[in-house]
């Protein structure tokens, strides 16, 4: 039985453009290498839990990145829930190859896009995949894509640590650490200690927590509101040992661009969330481009 996972969906809905390109699975580990080499900065976006954001976070990272004018790449590894694709507004877009590998789809300020999203022939087809198979796709986003010359590539996970953040771990060669996404609840922190635990087991670094939803700025006094409590997520990076980031206020403009499949940050480029952003991206840049001068 074949691994390759493109090769295991049903015959007749493969992505049509993508049939000239038979990865070879022998040498997959030499062609990451190969096109890996090329990128600077490898961050994987984590969530120790499912829907606290983790794709809106990776997505406007990545905008914010490439505004600063940063040369970007995000590659979406949730195989059951891809959203980057429509958080960027490239959703509906198809991946294409040609000799060398495949194209990414060009999202906003230019942004290289990989999603299995790309590849779905239905919106509602669900991916049906172990983990050996999951393992084997990431191999092929990382070593069969034509990345090129990129700043930072940020890889979008799914939820919790299971196979794909083990695979992320072990396949990225020269893995410059995690980003891990929380809101202010307990059950979030308790999630990001696991993450935490996950990262220093499989030896990487952890650049920062992102705290999301810390916030809400009410708009008849414009002060802002602590829905779920004031300071848990600068005192939860402190236990853990961890840099703060950053603290995204929860805003129903985001929600609705996100819902729409319009790019928040590109949309509302003035908005507390989008400065915010800015602001997590000079300190992300800082703390990777200092470590490696
Ligand atoms: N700061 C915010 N303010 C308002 N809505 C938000 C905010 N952040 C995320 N959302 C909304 O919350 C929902 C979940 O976001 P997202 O898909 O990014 O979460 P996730 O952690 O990646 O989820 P999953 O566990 O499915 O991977 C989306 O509808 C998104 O628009």
């Amino acid at each position: 039985m074949s691994s390759n996972p493109f090769r295991l969906q049903q015959p007749q809905r493969q992505p049509r453009d993508l049939r000239k390109v038979q990865p070879q699975i022998q040498g997959a580990d030499l062609k990451i290498q190969m096109r890996m080499k090329n990128v600077k900065y490898k961050i994987a976006v984590l969530s120790g839990k499912g829907g606290v954001g983790k794709s809106f976070v990776s997505s406007n990272l990545s905008m914010a990145l490439a505004a600063a004018g940063k040369k970007v790449g995000i590659v979406d590894v949730d195989f059951h829930g891809p959203s980057v694709p429509k958080m960027l507004g490239v959703r509906g877009q198809v991946l294409t190859a040609d000799d060398e590998g495949i194209i990414p789809v060009n999202g906003p300020f230019g942004i290289k896009v990989v999603s299995i999203d790309f590849l779905l022939p239905k919106d509602d087809t669900p991916v049906v995949w172990r983990g050996a198979i999951k393992h084997t796709a990431i191999k092929q986003f990382l070593g069969d894509v034509k990345w090129g010359e990129l700043d930072y590539l940020i890889i979008d996970m799914p939820p919790g640590t299971g196979d794909e953040a083990l695979s992320v771990a072990q396949l990225v060669p020269n893995l410059t650490g995690f980003i891990i996404v929380t809101i202010p609840s307990e059950v979030s922190t308790l999630a990001v200690s696991k993450s935490v635990n996950f990262a220093k087991t499989v030896n990487a670094k952890i650049l920062g927590v992102i705290e999301n939803m810390s916030y809400f700025i009410c708009p008849a006094d414009n002060k802002p509101y602590y829905i779920f409590g004031e300071g848990k997520g600068k005192r939860m990076a402190e236990d853990m040992g961890v840099e703060l980031l950053g603290q995204v206020p929860l805003d129903p403009k985001i929600a609705e661009a996100n819902d729409l499949g319009e790019p928040f940050f590109l949309k509302y480029p003035d908005s507390p969330a989008s400065k915010e952003f800015l602001s997590i991206a000079d300190k992300v840049m800082k703390i990777v481009e200092s470590n490696t001068k």
